[in-house]
């Protein structure tokens, strides 16, 4: 039997022991698996209270029993939920029942919103966003991850699609009319209208969005600069733990320490890493390169120093902003100079002074990086890449049709694909293994 008509089961709620757990079925043999266990099918979607048993008649738990008959529900098969309680061998000896029946097995990551999906229950940008808000850890992150389950840019791009296939239609009207001579321009020139029209349109979510994709993984901000000027001071000030450790020797740090901040809704990690010097020590030599490679791939460095004589050395795209610590030691001296881009603070890491304009300019810097919270219809690097590639085809569309209507109705048919794509609708079997891979298992 395809593995894709067993039916499956799977831990849908959190790791046991837990006051309840749910334990999800789908699948042909779901209602066999209640009648057998639960001794009889209850009325469908309602939890009725029933004592499980294997089939050797053991009882297993005390349960509540929901029926959802395919397929008017979340994935389209037959599904059964089992509300038991959460301990470690109730949850044993259910999946040993369960287990039992012949093509019964337990569920890869993913799998239940993968038969949604292939059901048609939602398109791949919804179950994208569906696993987004089981992952996000911020307010921001949630409320994106709810518009792209909400199916906003789904629907956006189903919109879309319709009208590239509307105009690649008309185009193609025109060639099979004209016999052999040019096509109409009062077929052509509609067409064109709605590739303009669709294109303008596309380039202003891609335009106005910031890089909402990148909310996912959030904002990484280095924290870099030479030995002692007070980087674990800094970082354990942010995370208002201590995640490092603070010593007045110089080399006190050498691994890249990480914590996840949640600023304001914006997740943002932020990495403390060693002194940057010169040195013999191999340990100390690691942990130098360590420190440059991290702050290299940074979004954000703060370039710590004590003095005002802040040399910065580092390479890396990102911006940098200089940071002068210790300024509780008095020896002050003029504030730094500001360079285009580039912000300027003055601290005292161990103090506090300071740190809580430093956090509202992370904040404010967050807000412009990832583009404003309200309109990011953009999810992921996946949909960007593809919504590019549909402006483009359209773009070479309006390019080419001087050339040959047939050459534009070709690029218009490539973008349509691109947003069926976008769907999950058409030639998509490799993405998917990545996309519901990411998944939890039970989801
Ligand atoms: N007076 C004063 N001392 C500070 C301040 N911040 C840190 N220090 C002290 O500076 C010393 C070094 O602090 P660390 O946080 O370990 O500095 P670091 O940059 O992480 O050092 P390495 O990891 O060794 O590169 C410690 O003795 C801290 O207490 C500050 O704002 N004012
Ligand atoms: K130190
Ligand atoms: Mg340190």
């Amino acid at each position: 039997m395809h593995p894709r008509d067993q039916t499956i089961f799977a831990l849908s709620s959190g790791r046991p022991p837990s006051a309840i757990a749910l334990v999800r079925v789908s699948g042909p043999q779901a209602g066999r698996i209640v009648t057998t266990l639960a001794g009889k099918l209850p009325p469908p979607r309602m939890a009725t209270r029933a004592l499980l048993r294997d089939v050797g008649q053991r009882p297993i738990d005390d349960a509540v029993v929901l029926w959802f008959p395919g397929p008017a529900n979340a994935t389209g098969e037959d599904v059964a939920e089992f509300h038991v309680h959460g301990g470690r061998a109730v949850l044993a000896a259910l999946f040993a029942a369960l287990s039992a029946f012949a093509d019964v097995r337990s569920a890869e990551p993913g799998e239940f919103t993968r038969r949604a999906f292939e059901n048609g229950k939602l398109d791949l940008t919804e179950a994208e966003g569906l696993d987004d808000l089981i992952h996000a850890d911020t307010d921001r992150q949630r409320h994106q991850a709810l518009r792209q389950l909400k199916g906003l840019l789904g629907d956006r791009a189903r919109d879309w699609r319709a009208r590239i296939i509307e105009a690649s239609a008309l185009i193609e009207a025109g060639i099979d009319f004209s016999d052999e001579g040019d096509v109409p321009a009062e077929l052509i020139a509609p067409a064109l209208a709605k590739v303009k029209a669709l294109l303008f349109e596309i380039e202003e979510v891609l335009a106005g969005q910031g890089r909402s994709e990148r909310l996912r993984d959030g904002l990484v901000v280095a924290i870099a600069g030479p030995p002692n000027v007070g980087k674990s001071t800094l970082m354990n000030q942010l995370a208002r733990r201590e995640v490092a450790i603070v010593s007045p020797h110089a080399g006190t740090t050498r691994d890249v320490i990480e914590v996840q901040l949640d600023l304001d809704g914006y997740p943002v990690t932020v990495i403390d890493t060693a002194g940057i010097r010169e040195t013999d020590d191999p340990v100390e030599q690691e942990g130098v390169r360590r420190a440059r490679a991290r702050a290299a791939d940074a979004d954000l460095v703060l370039w710590l120093s004590d003095s005002s004589q802040a040399a910065i050395d580092h390479d890396g795209s990102a911006p940098i902003w200089k940071v002068r610590n210790k300024i509780d030691l008095g020896a002050a001296g003029r504030p730094l100079a500001e360079g285009p881009g580039q912000g300027s603070f003055q601290i005292s890491a161990s103090r506090g002074d300071g740190v809580l304009e430093l956090i509202s300019a992370l904040v404010e810097f967050a807000q412009t990086y990832f583009g404003g919270s309200e309109s990011g219809l953009i999810g992921r690097t996946r949909q960007r890449k593809l919504l590019e590639d549909v402006a483009a085809g359209l773009r070479r569309c309006l390019t080419v049709v001087g050339e040959g209507e047939e050459l534009a109705a070709e690029e218009l048919r490539t973008a349509a694909h691109s947003l069926g794509r976008l769907l999950g609708r058409v030639d998509v079997e490799d993405i998917l293994d990545v996309i519901f891979r990411e998944f939890c298992v039970g989801k």
